[in-house]
């Protein structure tokens, strides 16, 4: 499976990030990607007033996904990119979807929110209901999760359990001091523990790090980009995958299993 991960500046203004998502869809396309990973949040980033990220919220089949979705139509890509959507009380879910060929396949609402380093993305954002989402794409099994999510080892752990093959994880990374680091080493480390590909993207705007990178199941960074806008590239290999499994039987030699009663509760947030 060919394996391309996007990243763009986005702004506040979500018709000109369809567009950048769009131009970046072409170029997956052309160059004859099976899964496109664009970053968290790419219908708008609002960095100074977060608050506005519930007025261009958009429901699943508003405008930006169904545009996204009619651009895969006749391809034979996948679309993973993130929006916010409204939640129904003035707050918001920030999901990310996979779509295919014109229609919608599936949708993940970011369970882990990013309250930490000064940010209270709580405040706005309502979590999922921690259920993992996993995906055929091209013969593959896909899992999902969203930025923060990339701190807490049990998501990575579920989607591994529910058979996830290759991990999409778009983002919008914060810079600071060592998070380049933070974000290079547990994206590493989710790949490496569970003997998966990750194909991660982050938005690349003047708050965030960009740095989308792809991941192998033995945990080398395969692909990279810096801090301008673009794709990078990878190929997953079901060889490469089963002797990786093979060499690092870690997902075998397991002798604790994450505990399926514990869900992220609302009252945590
Ligand atoms: O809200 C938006 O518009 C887009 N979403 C984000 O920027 C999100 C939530 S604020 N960013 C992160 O989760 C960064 C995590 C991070 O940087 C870390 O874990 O250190």
């Amino acid at each position: 499976m060919r394996i391309a991960v996007g990243q763009f500046a986005a702004t506040e203004d979500w018709p000109a990030n369809l567009k950048s998502c769009l131009a970046l869809v072409d170029q997956a396309v052309a160059g004859g990607a099976d899964l496109l990973v664009l970053p968290e949040d790419s219908l708008a980033l609002f960095i100074d007033e977060p608050a506005r990220i519930a007025e261009v919220a958009q429901p699943l089949d508003g405008p930006f996904v169904t545009a996204l979705a009619e651009r895969t139509a006749g391809t034979s890509v996948t679309v993973v990119a993130g929006l916010h959507e409204p939640a129904g009380d003035g707050k918001v879910f920030n999901t990310l979807v996979a779509v295919r060929d014109g229609a919608l396949v599936t949708s993940y609402r970011k369970i882990h929110l990013y309250d930490a380093f000064g940010s209270r993305e709580s405040d706005r954002v309502r979590p999922g209901d921690g259920e993992p989402v996993v995906f055929d794409c091209a013969g593959w099994a896909v899992g999902l999760m969203t930025c923060y999510d990339v701190r807490f080892p049990e998501i990575a752990r579920l989607l591994a359990d529910r058979g996830a093959e290759v991990i999409a994880l778009p983002a919008a990374w914060v810079r600071g001091p060592a998070k380049e680091r933070h974000w290079e080493v547990m994206t590493v480390a989710r790949a490496l523990e569970n003997t998966c590909y990750v194909a991660a993207s982050g938005e690349c705007g003047r708050r965030n790090i960009g740095a989308s990178m792809i991941v192998d199941p033995l945990g080398t960074v395969r692909a990279r980009l810096a801090d301008a806008p673009g794709l990078a590239w990878a190929t997953a290999d079901r060889e490469e995958l089963d002797e990786a499994r093979r060499r690092l039987p870690v997902l075998a030699n397991r002798r604790f299993a994450v505990d399926p009663a514990i869900r992220p509760l609302e009252e945590w947030c």
